[in-house]
């Protein structure tokens, strides 16, 4: 089967504060056709939002007008995908998912050096306790696709983006010499299917705060 694109498509994911952003910053030095994609960034830079959470303090991302937009670059491939919402992005545009975990206390100084409100620092404390963005990864993804990485220490963020660019290069590899990469016809025989899911899901806005 010839690939769907030349580069393929990293999702990096996890909790706020696991390292999302940082892991990726440092991923698109090593990978240099990769384009990063801060999607609280990219949502604000193309007003995809379909309101203001009061509560939360925080824009209301609307995932189709997210999709609409990023779609067409996603389809080109070499994309570092950085969010804390996973199921928005159709199994056939993603190649690797990466789910980020760290220590809750690790985590807790982390969003409290960002200034976050009291509410919210807990929210995405118990969040990162019940594993709730590596559910949503597993529920949304081929499990073979999905890889949880600890990132508590700068040393694993090393080795996790040692290990996410050893994984890139071996996806190359296996195009180019024309070796069938057997995630892909997981995911073509998922894609019709899972088009359908989407077009039927009406996502909780809950699950889709922009973090930042
Ligand atoms: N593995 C790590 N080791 C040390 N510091 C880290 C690690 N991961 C993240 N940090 C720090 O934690 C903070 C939050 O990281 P960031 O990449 O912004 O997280 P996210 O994008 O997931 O919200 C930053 O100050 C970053 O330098």
């Amino acid at each position: 089967m010839l690939p769907r694109r030349l580069n393929p498509n990293v999702l990096v994911s996890g909790t706020p504060g696991t390292g999302k952003s940082t892991t990726c910053e440092l991923l698109q030095r090593r990978l240099k056709d990769a384009t990063y994609y801060n999607i609280s960034d990219f949502a604000r830079e193309h007003n995809c939002y379909s309101g203001y959470d009061e509560g939360r303090k925080s824009h209301i991302v609307d995932e189709d007008l997210l999709l609409d937009e990023l779609e067409p670059l996603l389809r080109k491939g070499g994309a570092i995908v950085d969010w804390h919402v996973n199921d928005v992005f159709p199994e056939r545009l993603i190649d690797l998912v990466v789910v980020l975990r760290c220590d809750n206390s690790t985590l807790y100084d982390r969003l409290q050096m960002r200034k976050y409100h009291d509410a919210k620092i807990q929210e995405n404390l118990d969040a990162e306790i019940m594993g709730v963005v590596m559910q949503d990864a597993l529920d949304s993804y081929a499990q073979e696709i999905v890889v949880e990485l600890r990132s508590d220490t700068a040393d694993e963020m090393d080795e996790n983006v040692d290990r996410i660019v050893a994984w890139t290069e071996n996806w190359l590899k296996q195009h180019k010499d024309g070796v069938t990469n057997e995630l892909d016809g997981q995911n073509e025989d998922a894609s019709s299917e899972e088009d359908q899911d989407y077009e039927d899901d009406t996502q909780s806005e809950d699950s889709s705060q922009s973090d930042k």
